[in-house]
């Protein structure tokens, strides 16, 4: 891993913000960007084509060192891609269906540790914006600024509902509070890099906020450590 370039963790639960935030932050400050949670959702689609059963840890660890993944950055206005096995994935990983299986996949410990170097990979000058659960903890502990990102389960999912209705899914508002719940309990629980705050984290509760006030308050921090050069 580079020593030189800066990382910026955002950890947090399902539908605090991190991904908007973190695609906002790394435009602005023209840095990389780790979505670390596609990584798993990857995986939990592929065991799928594949017919890998989301329990058989061995074949999973197999599958994740293979995974064939390009992520192409997002440029014209245009958000990130995501090129699985050559196929355009970048939509069909966001549902709560594929969420679940990258929970349940996420919490073996040869499936973390097959994907640990690849996300150590991201790292690259001036300087990476990386998005999960174990950002801070684990993949990234020297970050020089840490953000756990969260809000309450009720507007997590009024969020997701907002976002997945707009899209044109058709969703159940309680029944993705109750898939939320289910993965914050899988996620925070988990003996391996489970979701929690690094100490050095500065938490930061979007339940009241807007994506703007949420960015512009990172940002103030970045400006406060000298991070942007
Ligand atoms: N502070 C906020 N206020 C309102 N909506 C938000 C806020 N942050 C994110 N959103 C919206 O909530 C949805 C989920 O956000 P996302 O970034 O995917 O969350 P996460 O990556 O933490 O799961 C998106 O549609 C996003 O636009
Ligand atoms: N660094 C990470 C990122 C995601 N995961 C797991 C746990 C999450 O429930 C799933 C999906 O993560 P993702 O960030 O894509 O999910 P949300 O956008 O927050 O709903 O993957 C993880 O264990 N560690």
């Amino acid at each position: 891993m580079s020593t030189q370039a800066p990382v910026i963790a955002i950890d947090g639960p399902s539908g605090s913000g991190k991904g908007t935030v973190a695609g906002l932050l790394a435009k602005r400050l023209g840095w990389r960007l780790l979505d670390s949670g596609a990584l798993y959702r990857l995986l939990a689609f592929a065991a799928r084509n594949h017919g890998v059963d989301l329990t058989n840890e061995e074949a999973l660890k197999v599958l994740a060192a293979h995974l064939d993944v390009q992520f192409i950055a997002a440029a014209n206005g245009q958000p990130q891609r995501i090129i699985l096995e050559g196929d355009d994935v970048s939509d069909a990983i966001r549902n709560e269906q594929v969420g679940a299986g990258a929970s349940q996949v996420a919490a073996l410990s040869a499936v973390r540790e097959a994907l640990l170097q690849r996300q150590r990979a991201f790292l690259e000058a001036p300087g990476l914006v990386a998005d999960g659960r174990d950002m801070g903890t684990v993949v990234f502990p020297d970050a020089p600024l840490k953000i756990f990102l969260t809000a309450s389960a009720e507007e997590r999912a009024r969020r997701r509902y907002l976002q997945l209705k707009g899209r044109g899914d058709d969703v159940n508002l309680a029944s993705l509070l109750d898939e939320i719940r289910e993965r914050d309990e899988r996620d925070t629980q988990r003996a391996v890099a489970p979701l929690k705050p690094a100490p050095d984290a500065i938490l930061l509760d979007s339940t009241e906020l807007s994506i703007e006030q949420v960015l512009e308050r990172i940002l103030s921090e970045v400006a406060d450590r000298d991070l942007a050069g």
